[in-house]
Parts: structure tokens; C-alpha cells; sequence
């Protein structure tokens, strides 16, 4: 078999290429060994969210009594809350169906894909020869030789979300974003829920700010235990316990191992095509391509960030390459992530202390609390905050704990990918009452001193003011 792209895996990074280059004409090939729609569709982004949205609704009938309705204990199906998020799986899985994608002039193999030779893979005995190999095979779940963790039954994001039982006490493995949707996820359900994290949680994080999202974890019962380090698991089912290297002992009855996420490279025949591997991911440039300079890789195969929307902006970045033979170039300073709890944290561009260390003293810091923004407090949701780095005028990265923060970034988003000043950003109107004024307010806290202390503005509006008639 001949064809223009071959594209391995149909997760959210091959998907994207695949689509984008059949339907501008080209000849596409797609393998896929598991699922269509990989991690994202089934075992990622969309059930957690799923199972997040149920146990925000068991929240919001605990803390109603602040609205004057009497607040109730949930009563919670697990089985049928599994239902829920199987069903959110089910009605978006015809977007990334096989059945969709050779509707759309795509070859699709399920199979495994394997290089054979610098520009040949095989699949269920098939020889396929492209002009461009895209590798988006993803990542797993790292497992790492923690001592007895293969001797006692544990979760990964791959098995959670088949449970039909509720978790009586949930132990995770890891404080990274994983571990902490699932740990508030599992505390609003019933379960109760002890996270064990080595160094800090939601480390890559602002502390300042992740510190909203621990102290409201904290508060509702999640148990926290930082700066230990797992090194023994033993026990049965229903039993387990896992020990940190400082002496802790952490008893629950289920363990969730998150702690992040190993690159699929093996058994890809990498060698066979020249391909190099780096830390246990594939080596790329940043034109996305490997060491073979035919084949591409995206999404998480290259152990960078490894967000849906990130694998979709480099599919772009590909097919620009691929198709058009422009010489297209990644670049990562603008794009956002989202952490899913609520409140929700949520970065695009530099924290304060990568600001601090890329601008010094050039850097100017905006803060604003959403307990003066008139819709947060009619909602009683005036926990949380906007930090705006900003220099000569431009934001350089912002950062949001709160209600919707994962909302209120796109505007920052848009306003770092496409270099807006805070001057274009204060200038927008924006609609009453919404979370969304508070962007704009921070904008306008930027320039206050600059036009209310200010000597010449004070001097200019008097002097305006005598001429005028
Ligand atoms: C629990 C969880 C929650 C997440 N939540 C979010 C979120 O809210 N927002 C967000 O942006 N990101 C989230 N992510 C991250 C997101 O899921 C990943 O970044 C994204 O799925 C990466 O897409 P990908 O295409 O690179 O890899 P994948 O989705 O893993 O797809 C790779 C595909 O390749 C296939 N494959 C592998 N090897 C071969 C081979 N040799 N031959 C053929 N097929 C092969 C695999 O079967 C798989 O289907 C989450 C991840 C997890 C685990
Ligand atoms: N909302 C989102 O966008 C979202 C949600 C979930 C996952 N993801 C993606 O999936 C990736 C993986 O997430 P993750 O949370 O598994 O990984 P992670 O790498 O972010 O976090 C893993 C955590 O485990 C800790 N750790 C490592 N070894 C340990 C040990 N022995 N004992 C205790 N703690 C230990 C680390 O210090 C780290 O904080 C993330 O990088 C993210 O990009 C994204």
C-alpha cells in the first residue's frame, strides 16, 4: 500500500492530521491498535470531566443552604454515575469513529503499526509505503517500580472508569492534575480520599494560587499528604497500604496510581527508521520531526506538555509541513492549560516566577480578587483570583484560580498567541454581569496608577477643563 501520510495512533494528535490532510486532498493512511479517539475520548479528558460534572451536582446539594434551600445529603449511584460518563463517551465517539473518518477519504487500519524501514510500516501484514510518516501514538500510564505495587490490584486512568462500586477509601498516587480531579471528584461522590505526593501538590502550578484549589480540596475532606514519597505498597484488595519513604503509612481500600505518564515508543520499530529516542520519548525539532527527517511526531508521544489541545495546534503545525512544504515552526508560550477542579486553576504563558526570571525588574504584577466582580458574589462564588504578569504593556502570562477559570483564559489565550497589548484587552467591552469583566478589570488595575496618580493626566484635565467653554 502507497499512500501520502501514514498517520499511528487516532488519539486526539493523529486524528487532527488526519483529518485536516484528507479532506485538503491527501492520500491518508491511520492505524490505530485500541480504541478510536485514544486517551482523550476513553480514558482521559472526557470521562474525568464527566465524572467531575456528576460530583459537582452532589456538591451543589451539600452547600445549597447559602441560597436559602435546605441542603441535602446525595444519595449517589456510583454505577449509574459511570453510566453518565460512559454515555458523554458514547455521544461524542461517532466524531472520532472509523466509520467518520472514511467518510471523510481516510484509510483506516485497526492495527498495530510497526517501522520495518525509514519511510515502511506494517500493519496486519501490510507493507505501507508514505511520502510522510506522522507518529501520534501517545503515552500510558508511567507505572514505576514502586517495591509491591505489582503484587497488590491497583487503578490507572485506563480502569477507573469502568469501576461500578464507590471507592470507600480512595488512596492516589501522585498530586498532579490527574490525582487531584480524581481525588475531588471521589470526596464530593462519597468516597474518602488521601493523595500522596512526593514533593508539592500541583507542583508545576503557581504556588500562590494552587494553594485555593488545596485549601477548598482540604476543606471538603480530601487528605493531603506532601513531600512523601511513595516507596512500599502492600495488602490485598479492600486492604491496601502504601508507605512513604519518610516512615508515613497511608491505609484506604482502593489506589489510584497517577503518577504521570510513560511515552508509547516501544514496540514501534523505532530503530528500523532512524528515529531517535531522548528521556523516553521521541526526539523531535521544532518543526515537529524526528530524527528522520520523513516522519513526524506529535501530541504525547514527545513527553512535552501533553494537552488534546496542544496534540491539535501540532497536527496544524504538521499538515502546514506536510502539505504545503511551508517551513512551520511549534511554539508553546501561548498555549493554556486547565486543572478541572473547582475552583478550577488554570495558566497560560509564565507563572510569576518564570516571569520574575525571564523579565526581572521589568515585570509588572496585576491582581485581582473575584470577591469584588458583582457576578461571582450573586453566584457566592468570590473564592479565587487573576495574576497578571506583564511587560512594557503586554501580558507575558496569567494565571486564575476560580470559578470558570478555564473559560476565562481563552481570552488570554488569544491575547498571547496574538500579542495584544493590556491596552486592547482594558478597551473591550465586556458584558454585565459575567466572570469575564474580571480580565478587563485587571487590565484597567494595570493602567490605574499610570492615569489616576498621574502628575501631567491631573495637570492636562485642569488645564482642559478652564478652556473649555
Ligand atoms: C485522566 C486524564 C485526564 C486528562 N484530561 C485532560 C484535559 O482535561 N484536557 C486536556 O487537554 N488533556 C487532558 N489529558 C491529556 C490528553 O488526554 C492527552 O494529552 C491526549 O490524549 C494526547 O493525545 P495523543 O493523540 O498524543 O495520544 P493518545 O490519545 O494516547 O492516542 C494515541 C493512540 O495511538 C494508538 N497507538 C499507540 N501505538 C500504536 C501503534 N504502534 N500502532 C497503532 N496505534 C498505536 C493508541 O492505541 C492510542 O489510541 C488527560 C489525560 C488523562 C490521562
Ligand atoms: N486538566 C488537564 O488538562 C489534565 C488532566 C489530567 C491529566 N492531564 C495530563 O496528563 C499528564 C499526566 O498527569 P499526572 O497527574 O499523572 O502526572 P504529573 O506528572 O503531572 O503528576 C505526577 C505527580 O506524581 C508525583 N510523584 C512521582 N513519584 C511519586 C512517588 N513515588 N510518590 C508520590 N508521588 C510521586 C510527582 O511529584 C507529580 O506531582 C499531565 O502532564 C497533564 O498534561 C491533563
Amino acid at each position: 500500500m502507497d499512500c501520502d501520510i501514514l498517520v499511528i495512533g487516532a488519539g486526539s494528535a493523529g486524528l487532527s492530521v488526519a483529518a485536516g490532510a484528507a479532506q485538503m486532498g491527501a492520500r491518508v493512511v491511520l492505524l490505530e491498535k485500541g480504541e478510536m479517539g485514544g486517551d482523550c475520548l476513553n480514558y482521559g479528558c472526557v470521562p474525568s470531566k464527566a465524572l467531575l460534572a456528576a460530583a459537582a451536582r452532589a456538591q451543589d446539594m451539600r452547600e445549597a443552604g447559602g441560597f436559602g434551600i435546605a441542603p441535602v445529603a446525595p444519595q449517589v449511584d456510583y454505577a449509574a454515575v459511570m453510566e453518565h460518563v460512559a454515555g458523554a463517551i458514547a455521544t461524542i465517539a461517532p466524531h472520532d469513529s472509523q466509520a467518520r473518518f472514511e467518510g471523510l477519504g481516510v484509510t483506516v487500519i485497526r492495527a498495530h503499526g510497526r517501522f520495518t524501514g525509514p519511510r515502511t510500516v506494517v500493519a496486519d501484514g501490510t507493507a505501507i509505503t508514505a511520502r510522510r510518516v506522522v507518529i501520534a501514538a501517545g503515552a500510558a500510564p508511567l507505572v514505576p517500580p514502586i517495591a509491591g505495587l505489582d503484587t497488590v490490584p491497583y487503578l490507572t486512568n485506563e480502569t477507573l472508569f469502568d469501576g461500578t462500586e464507590l471507592p470507600g477509601h480512595l488512596l492516589i498516587l501522585g498530586g498532579g492534575p490527574i490525582g487531584m480531579e480524581m481525588a475531588q471528584a471521589h470526596v464530593r461522590l462519597g468516597s474518602r480520599v488521601t493523595v500522596i505526593e512526593a514533593e508539592q501538590v500541583l507542583g508545576k502550578d503557581d504556588p500562590e494560587m494552587a494553594a485555593l484549589v488545596l485549601d477548598r480540596l482540604r476543606h471538603e475532606g480530601v487528605e493531603i499528604a506532601e513531600g512523601a514519597r511513595a516507596a512500599r505498597v502492600s495488602g490485598q484488595a479492600g486492604a491496601l497500604t502504601v508507605e512513604a519513604e519518610d516512615g508515613r503509612r497511608f491505609e484506604g481500600t482502593h489506589l489510584l496510581v497517577a503518577l504521570g505518564r510513560k511515552p508509547n515508543v516501544e514496540g514501534l520499530g523505532l530503530e528500523a527508521a532512524g528515529i531517535n529516542v531522548e528521556r523516553g520519548a521521541i526526539k523531535v525539532d521544532a518543526r515537529l520531526r524526528t530524527t528522520n527527517p520523513r516522519v513526524y511526531a506529535i501530541g504525547d508521544i514527545t513527553g512535552g506538555l501533553q494537552f488534546t489541545h496542544l496534540a491539535g495546534y501540532e497536527a496544524g503545525v504538521v499538515i502546514r509541513s506536510v502539505l504545503f512544504g511551508l517551513p512551520a515552526k511549534a511554539r508553546y508560550d501561548h498555549i493554556p492549560r486547565v486543572t478541572y477542579t473547582d475552583p478550577e486553576l488554570a495558566q497560560v504563558g509564565l507563572t510569576e516566577a518564570e516571569a520574575r526570571a525571564a523579565h526581572g525588574d521589568r515585570l509588572e504584577i496585576v491582581t485581582e480578587s473575584y470577591a469584588g466582580n458583582d457576578r461571582a458574589i450573586a453566584s457566592r462564588r468570590t473564592e479565587g483570583r487573576i495574576k497578571l504578569m506583564a511587560v512594557k504593556g503586554r501580558p507575558v502570562g496569567v494565571s486564575i484560580v476560580g470559578a470558570e477559570a478555564g473559560e476565562l483564559i481563552v481570552l488570554w489565550a488569544l491575547a498571547l498567541s496574538r500579542g495584544l497589548s493590556l491596552k486592547d484587552v482594558a478597551g473591550m467591552v465586556a458584558p454585565y454581569p459575567t466572570l469575564g469583566e474580571l480580565g478587563k478589570r485587571a487590565a484597567g488595575t494595570y493602567f490605574s496608577p499610570k492615569l489616576f496618580d498621574n502628575i501631567w493626566v491631573k495637570r492636562a484635565v485642569r488645564t482642559v477643563q478652564r478652556l473649555l467653554p
